[in-house]
């Protein structure tokens, strides 16, 4: 029997991407579309480079094509060129205070992105979904942790209520069409990258996530980390979050994919994937110091508007569902974060 083959939006990306390592390692045939709005390819190359690197640290070969999902033709075009059995749906934008601002560029390319990939999956009888969601969904935690049982909707920002809404998409489809069967995987602070170093986070412009900055501030590209905030009611008077390693995270989507490749069950699904640990931002900054050697530049700012103060995962569900348990500590994450960004000082651009 052939292995199933997995149909991945925004595959370039920094989840995308080192979820498509751990698909091709688990023997999934992967197809990978992105409109390259957020991923660095250089003019010549066939393939993006963090995909060109997945290849090479793999050996085995993926299947790209630069499809914007929001254009039902070319989506539709790829289903006409390959069997997909399953579809793992990453593509968005997803920078909360960005979203704020372009709110319609949101909802056009996350919500009408998604509906367009869902019209193409049912009119191609492919109804097996694992969805990017984020604990954002849950907005200003009532009760720590938080379980998949705290209620969704209160969101923050036009980007969180684009996760939030397309949710509710897909428990109406679900509803609707009993041969759906939908995983959403809620993440909480995906940080690190893959040991090798040849793959990380590398985002466009100024970064909006606190790892990738703490980074860039000890490779020499930034000059200060704004710390926003000193005064929540946690630890040290900074906001506390639950950082999972990007690999525990890749490795939950194979879980999924698994469980929907062996499970006659239908139906929607949703799962936190998170450590069920929190740390602050001064934790992270000292974190990081120890395995970088370099020393942060930091200064206590304003809070940013939207930010929660405290946010950690319940994973049990998904350790009792899905078999999986994060298992990489902080330590792991800064030190494989460091070798990413040392080794690519420039991120995946060779200037
Ligand atoms: N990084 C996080 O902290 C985090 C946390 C929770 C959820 N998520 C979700 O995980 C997913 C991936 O996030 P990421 O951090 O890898 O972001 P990313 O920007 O690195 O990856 C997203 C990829 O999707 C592509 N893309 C965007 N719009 C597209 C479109 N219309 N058509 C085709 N490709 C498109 C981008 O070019 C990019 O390569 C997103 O859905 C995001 O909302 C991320
Ligand atoms: C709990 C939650 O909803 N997490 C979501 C939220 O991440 P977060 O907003 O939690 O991630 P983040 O990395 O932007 O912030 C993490 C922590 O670092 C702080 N910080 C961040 C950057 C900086 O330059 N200085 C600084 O102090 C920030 O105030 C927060 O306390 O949005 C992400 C997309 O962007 C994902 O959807 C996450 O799932």
């Amino acid at each position: 029997m052939a292995p199933p083959t997995v149909l991945v939006t925004g595959g370039a990306g920094y989840i995308g991407s080192h979820t498509v390592l751990e698909m091709l390692n688990a023997g999934y045939n992967v197809v990978c579309v992105d409109n390259l709005c957020n991923a660095y390819s250089s003019g010549t190359a066939k393939l993006p480079e963090a995909l060109n690197r997945v290849q090479e640290i793999t050996g085995k070969k993926v299947h790209f094509y630069r499809v914007d999902i929001t254009d039902r033709e070319q989506v539709r075009s790829v289903f006409q060129e390959h069997k997909i059995d399953m579809v793992a749906h990453f593509a968005a934008l997803k920078a909360v205070g960005e979203s704020c601002r372009i709110p319609l560029q949101y909802y056009h390319n996350n919500m009408t992105g998604t509906n367009v990939l869902l019209e193409a999956m049912a009119d191609n009888n492919v109804f097996k979904f694992v969805y990017s969601s984020s604990a954002t969904v849950y907005g200003e935690p009532q009760f720590l942790p938080v379980t998949e049982e705290h209620p969704v909707g209160n969101c923050t920002s036009p980007y969180g209520k684009t996760k939030y809404f397309t949710e509710e998409i897909l428990k109406d489809l679900c509803k609707s069409d009993k041969r759906w069967a939908v995983v959403s995987l809620r993440y909480f602070n995906p940080v690190g990258a893959h040991p090798s170093g040849r793959i990380g986070e590398d985002p466009n412009g100024e970064p909006n996530n606190l790892m990738p900055y703490i980074a860039q501030v000890a490779v020499g590209r930034r000059d200060c980390l704004q710390v926003y905030g000193s005064d929540f009611p946690t630890k040290d008077g900074t906001g506390v979050r639950d950082y999972i390693h990007i690999v525990d995270l890749a490795e939950g989507h194979v879980k999924a994919l698994d469980k929907l490749r062996n499970i006659a069950e239908t139906g929607f699904f949703a799962y936190n994937l998170g450590t069920g640990v929190g740390y602050s931002v001064l934790e992270m900054v000292h974190a990081f110091q120890k395995a970088s050697g370099r020393n942060i530049n930091y200064k206590l700012v304003d809070r940013r508007s939207g930010d929660v103060a405290t946010c950690y995962a319940d994973a049990s569900l998904a350790e009792k569902a899905l078999g999986w348990k994060a298992t990489r500590g902080v330590d792991e994450m800064c030190v494989d974060t460091w070798r990413w960004q040392s080794n690519n000082p420039n991120g995946y651009a060779i200037k």
